[in-house]
């Protein structure tokens, strides 16, 4: 990369994925890196708590090649290492930016198990929160520190709405008056259009960040809540 002298930055934009199980963080990363990776040099965190299962999912989708694709196993509460004590992944992010230098946008998945996952800004630059149609759609009203304040609220599988009778359009409303105005966006990985305006998003935040036009916001401390062991913690 060519050295310029104005006050840009010259690391890739760090862009997190939170939200709860299964709503598709996963997919949504794939999604982007089959749509960008033709223009931007890509890398990839996941966060499991026991596992490297979601890297491994990415991996056999063969969306990126695999040593750009990398695991952090966080142990017990998969929020920590996202939001108190970062260095596992701040380590991971900078091992991959050196390997591959230089990277343009990394990617970083949260492990998922409720709603009030937020990354801390130490460790990405934006985040966007991914909710899910199937999951119902009551959701968005529920609020949180996700919902409410990451950079980009997704309301994904809308492909799915009328088979578990949730009105897309009520939940994408509802989302947006939780959100006081920032952006949402319904999307499906089974309607291009759809994947291709959450692209252009990373697109023009990847642009507003590499000219040094970017704020990082954070959402906000998590909610106390409890893991499988049934204690309850907050985080700070
Ligand atoms: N119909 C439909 N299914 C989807 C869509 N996106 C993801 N899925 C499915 O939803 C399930 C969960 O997707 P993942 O991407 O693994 O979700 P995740 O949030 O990463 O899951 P965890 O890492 O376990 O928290 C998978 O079976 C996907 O195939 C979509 O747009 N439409």
């Amino acid at each position: 990369m060519t050295s310029n002298a104005t006050d840009a930055p010259h690391r890739a934009l760090r862009l997190g994925v939170a939200g709860p199980v299964g709503t598709g963080k996963s997919s949504t990363i794939a999604s982007l890196c089959r749509v960008l990776a033709g223009e931007m040099s890509i890398g990839v965190i996941t966060n499991d708590i026991y596992t490297d299962e979601d890297a491994r999912f990415l991996r056999s989708e063969g969306v990126l090649p695999q040593e750009r694709i990398r695991a952090v196993e966080t142990g017990a509460c998969p929020h920590t290492a996202i939001r108190d004590d970062v260095t596992m992944n701040l380590l991971a992010v900078e091992d991959l930016e050196r390997d591959f230098s230089p990277l343009d946008l990394v990617l970083v998945e949260s492990g998922g198990d409720n709603l009030t996952a937020t990354f801390s800004p130490a460790l990405v630059d934006a985040q966007l929160f991914v909710l899910d149609v199937a999951g119902g759609g009551d959701v968005a009203r529920k609020g949180g520190p996700g919902i409410a304040r990451a950079d980009l609220l997704v309301v994904n599988k809308i492909d799915l709405g009328e088979h578990v009778d949730v009105d897309v359009e009520q939940m994408l409303a509802d989302a947006r008056a939780a959100r006081d105005g920032r952006p949402v966006l319904g999307v499906s990985r089974k309607r291009p259009e759809t994947v291709e305006a959450l692209a252009g998003w990373v697109r023009e935040l990847q642009a507003a960040f590499t000219g040094g036009g970017h704020e990082p916001v954070d959402p906000g401390p998590m909610a106390p809540h409890s893991h499988a062991d049934g204690t309850v913690h907050q985080h700070g």
